[in-house]
């Protein structure tokens, strides 16, 4: 078998540095190009990546890391997977991913603490698994046409079945991974990489033991690649002694999140995730490689923490960031030249098997690696201690005073507060940044979309009214370009789903808010209309998840000085009439820490700060907050905890599932009846079944009804006859209540 080799990253952005897989999908899914064109995009971002790789200097390449939607769902496929009623679709996979006309599509959800979401794979006992090895089999012989020879990365069947809670499958599905290792092996193919990121999480005894039955088994095939399982996304922990008594030749350890491996692990080569692939900030070549001399294995190679995906491409594509920042930061191709660095450093001779070197060589450092350097200049703010929710009154006498004001019938209709973003707003806002549109124009746009979404609510007969967003390109950046400490990026994107990517902004320093953000947009709304309007806030929570985040400061002191600036807002917004307030925390549960021992102190401070964001309004304003994609039913309590007067919750895509979880919400709710994630229009008959469903386990005087997010990614078209349903089918019930 030959080495592993010296340097390597566990995968790559794959939406292509200026997004080029997103418009070919988009083309795709409306019509305006063919699968030959979405496939020849795919193949150029392909081999654009392995050139990139094979330039910078990188010795191990991936392949498979590309995807058209998601690697689970790819997996789901390879595995043979493929629930029946989607194998008539025109195109299955897509239909799987997104839904159809007819059919519905499987459920979404975060993977692991990330931003980006995986296709819950859905077993059953009609599955039969079979493997269809077509698509690492055609990366590799791609790669291989180009001069390149690569290592397929597919999911574990770990991490794969604890996905799709179906762990009682193993058996099964390890004989389709067998099959897959002969087929590579036939290929030539001299390594695979298995991703076990599941492995850092707290694990049973029966799921540790289902981690030895598959590496034995897998380690027993007979003609296979070299195994490497990867795990990521913090410590091994009790999975590591484990996979080292299995016959996997290499194991990947994350040790950014987690710390050197405790155990000696001869005979195995230890891949080091030593650069970080969840953040932007430089690695300390020193930190870095003490770690890789504290690794006591048969050899160490360099790698990144995880796959590259979480991270945008490239800082020289950022020409307008501050040049001090600049200097402070690496996206996926830094952070590939900071990993040949460090191979080459800590093994100078690096050309086969190899031992670590002694620590002393640590300060030689190839100069693209950087000294690290603390990510703020600014001297940081002193917090005061996290307050509890001081100046609300108790829920009854809030829901009390609220509902003398606002005066809403039973089964209140709302959205969750965008609309759709056109072309033209988006086309409007880039004219503006170009100079070629002035702000007041723009301004003026701006206010005619309001005005259009205020008067389509009053139309469609939606109680509580919102103003639609048109202004925010995005629900955390829009804000991070109003407050202090953050920078934004021009071309910083990182997938999502599907082709959603977002640009996370860059917290780099004590962070304030000058002026009002939102405050003109929710007056104007309410100014045109008599029905409430909502005021659409971020919470401090998802401001920092979906941020990359200085890491001088500890993060609750970062998340506090977010939530002070989230307060300021909601008390301007107060004081400018608006009596509903909405303060959105869909990424609440994102954080959660995946080892349960350390969730209960990061559930207190995130909850500790959405209540020092909000509870300075008054007991007449109704707080309302949001949460979606989050398997919420893991963090009810927390979510209680908020004291929010209404939660939305999403809920639509995922058949109902959190409704077991909800009775005992002690105040408004609104599961969602509408999955705006996809882009067919529900029947009237659909959202009342949920309805009904809702009102089984909840008081109708508690029940909202609304979609389960914003519904930007959505055309007008579809946005107004889904809604039309909704109002329809919440008033059917309230008649007959
Ligand atoms: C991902 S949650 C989105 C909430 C936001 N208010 C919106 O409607 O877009
Ligand atoms: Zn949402």
């Amino acid at each position: 078998m030959s080495p592993f080799p010296t340097s390597t990253v566990l995968g790559y952005p794959r939406i292509g540095p200026h997004r080029e897989l997103k418009r070919a999908l988009e083309s795709y899914w409306d019509g305006r190009a063919t699968r030959d064109d979405l496939d020849r995009v795919g193949a150029e971002i392909r081999e654009r990546t392995w050139r990139r790789l094979a330039e910078l200097g990188l010795e191990g390449l991936p392949s498979n890391t590309f995807s058209m939607y998601d690697q689970v769902l790819d997996t789901a496929v390879l595995l043979g997977a493929v629930p029946a009623r989607y194998r008539d679709a025109d195109d299955p996979y897509f239909a799987m991913a997104r839904g159809t006309e007819q059919l519905a599509p499987l459920r979404m959800t975060k993977w692991f603490d990330t931003n980006y979401h995986y296709i819950v794979p859905e077993i059953g006992p009609d599955t039969v698994f079979e493997l269809d090895p077509g698509k690492p089999l055609s990366e590799v012989r791609e790669a291989r046409a180009l001069g390149y020879e690569t290592r397929p990365v597919v999911v574990g069947p770990v991490t794969f079945l604890l996905l799709a809670s179906a762990l009682d499958r193993l058996d099964e599905v390890l004989a389709c991974y067998e099959e897959l290792l002969s087929v590579l092996a036939a290929e030539g193919v001299a390594w695979v990489q298995l991703d076990e990121p599941a492995l850092v999480a707290d694990r049973t005894p029966e799921e540790l033991a289902a981690v030895r039955t598959a590496y034995e088994r897998l380690g027993a095939a007979g003609a296979r690649p070299g195994l490497f399982v990867a795990t990521y996304f913090g410590e091994t922990g009790e999975a590591l002694p484990v996979l080292a008594g299995t016959p996997v030749e290499a194991i990947g350890v994350d040790l950014v999140r987690g710390g050197v491996p405790g155990i000696d692990l001869p005979g195995k080569t230890v891949v080091a995730g030593v650069v970080s692939g969840r953040d932007v900030w430089r690695t300390s070549p020193e930190r870095a490689l003490a770690a890789l001399a504290g690794v006591r294995a048969g050899r160490v190679t360099v790698s990144t923490s995880c796959s590259l995906l979480h991270v945008p491409y490239d800082v020289a594509a950022e020409p307008r960031l501050d040049p001090a920042l600049k200097e402070r930061l690496a996206f996926a191709e830094q952070k590939v030249a900071e990993v040949v660095a460090l191979s080459r450093t800590a093994f100078p001779s690096s050309t086969a098997g190899l031992v670590p070197a002694a620590p002393s060589v640590a300060p030689s450092v190839a100069p693209s690696v950087a000294p690290s350097v603390a990510p703020s200049v600014a001297p940081s703010v002193a917090l005061p201690a996290p307050v509890a929710a001081e100046g609300r009154g108790p829920y009854a006498e809030r829901a009390a005073a609220q509902a003398e004001r606002l005066r809403l019938p039973p089964l209140p209709t709302t959205t969750i507060g965008s609309f759709p973003q056109t072309g033209a707003l988006r086309a409007a806002r880039a004219a503006v940044a170009a100079g070629t549109l002035s702000r007041e124009d723009y301004e003026r746009r701006v206010e005619a979309e309001i005005e259009r979404v205020i008067r389509l609510q009053e139309g469609l007969g939606l109680d509580v009214l919102v103003h639609g967003e048109p202004e925010r390109n995005d629900m955390v950046q829009y804000f991070a370009e109003h407050l202090d400490g953050f920078a934004v990026t021009a071309n910083g994107w990182v997938q999502s789903y599907g082709s959603r990517c977002t640009r996370p902004p860059i917290l780099h320093g004590d962070v304030g808010r000058p002026s009002p953000i939102t405050v003109r947009w929710a007056a104007y709304a309410q100014s045109l209309t008599g029905k409430a309007v909502k005021g659409m806030l971020t919470g401090p929570v998802t401001i920092v998840a979906w941020s990359f985040v200085r890491d001088d400061l500890p993060l609750r002191d970062v998340v506090f000085q977010v939530a002070d600036a989230v307060r300021e807002e909601v008390s301007d917004l107060e004081a400018a009439g608006v009596k509903i307030i909405q303060v959105d925390e869909p990424a609440l549960r994102e954080l959660l820490p995946l080892r349960r021992a350390a969730q209960d102190d990061y559930l207190e401070w995130a909850v500790a700060t959405y209540r020092r964001a909000t509870s300075g309004a008054s007991d007449r304003t109704q707080i309302h907050t949001h949460l979606c994609y989050s398997d919420a039913d893991q963090i009810l309590a927390a979510i209680d905890g908020l004291d929010a007067d209404v939660t939305t919750i999403e809920s639509a895509r995922s058949g109902g599932r959190i409704l077991g979880a909800v009775k005992a919400f002690g105040r408004g709710l609104g599961p969602g009846v509408y999955d705006i994630h996809s882009p067919r229009v529900p029947s009237a008959a659909e959202v009342e079944e949920l309805l009904r469903a809702t009102l089984a386990v909840l008081p109708a005087e508690r029940v909202w009804v609304n979609p389960d997010c914003g519904l930007k990614t959505r055309t007008y078209e579809q946005v107004e006859a889904s809604l039309a349903n909704v109002v329809a089918a919440a008033r059917e019930l309230r008649d007959a209540l």
